[in-house]
């Protein structure tokens, strides 16, 4: 239980990998505060017993964000860990792509993630007093860095994902705050399965290259995410960590067991 007395928010948490996260920090003694844009989130928070609570917001917008924190605080009395999680994609070929779902995907998925950071580590500033810095961890993607060419403002937001964590590491430090970003590769969820999975040939492209031969679960990101929340990452800051079936280390197709 290395979570013991830590408050998380998570946010996108009402499925998926946000809520494997939630469930991993319960397992570890944190309270959490589950976010959701869906109201579905709150049989998820009510199902962890009373160490979760849920809040309906909208992550991409500043007053659900202020209304996210103040609600954490009124329940738990304090903010040590935050996730940003929350994420959705659009695919569209660049040429056809319209601003209005660029806008939406860097809102949701990067303009997000400043407000909730800034917000929360105001509230860890704050407690210096009190409460040694806090930790915040954001969900970047292979696509930082791999590019797939429909998935336009998914991999502009992600890239700046991974930009965003190593300077708010750098303003943060003198706070005692880390912030990290965990890199997943394709990952059993609704998202994946929408975006890349949809069919046996698009499976077999992604297996093609992930050496470890198989798409990683939610779980396995979750776990991540605890050990970067724990005092055994107190030395990681500015990071981002991939996991991906060691695809990012791979620059030739492996065979795919069908
Ligand atoms: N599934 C995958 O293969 C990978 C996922 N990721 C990232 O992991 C994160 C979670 O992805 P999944 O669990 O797969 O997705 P998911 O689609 O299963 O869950 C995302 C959750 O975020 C919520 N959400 C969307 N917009 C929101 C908003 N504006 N405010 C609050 N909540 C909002 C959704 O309602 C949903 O519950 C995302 O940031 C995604 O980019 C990164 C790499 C791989
Ligand atoms: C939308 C993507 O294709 C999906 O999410 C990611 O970040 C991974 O690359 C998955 O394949």
């Amino acid at each position: 239980m290395k979570l013991t007395d830590k408050v998380a928010i998570v946010t996108g948490a009402a499925q998926g990998i946000g809520l494997a996260c939630a469930e991993r920090l319960v397992r570890e003694g944190a309270r959490v505060m589950l976010t959701d844009v869906r109201p579905d989130g709150a049989a998820a928070a009510s199902a962890l017993g009373d160490a979760a609570r849920f809040v309906q917001a909208d992550v991409s917008m500043k007053a659900d964000v202020d209304a996210l924190v103040a609600a954490t605080l009124a329940a738990f009395g304090r903010i040590d860990i935050l996730v940003n999680n929350a994420g959705v994609t659009h695919a569209a070929d660049f040429l056809d792509l319209d601003e209005d779902d660029f806008d939406r995907v860097l809102r949701i998925n990067l303009k997000s993630m400043f407000l909730c950071s800034q917000a929360v580590a105001r509230e860890m500033v704050k407690r210096q007093d009190t409460q040694r810095g806090g930790c915040i961890i954001n969900m970047s993607s292979v696509n930082a860095e791999l590019a797939i060419p429909n998935q336009v403002p998914y991999v502009v937001s992600k890239g700046g994902v991974n930009q965003l964590t190593r300077v708010a590491s750098i303003s943060l430090a003198q706070y005692g705050i880390r912030v990290n970003a965990i890199g997943p590769g394709t990952i059993l969820t609704e998202l994946a399965k929408q975006a890349v999975l949809a069919g046996p040939e698009a499976r077999h492209k992604i297996l093609s290259r992930t050496p470890l031969g198989r798409c990683g679960e939610p779980e396995e990101i979750a776990g991540i995410a605890a050990f970067l929340a724990s005092d055994d990452a107190s030395y990681i800051t500015g990071q981002t960590l991939y996991a991906d079936g060691g695809r990012m280390a791979l620059n030739y197709t492996v065979p795919v067991k069908d």
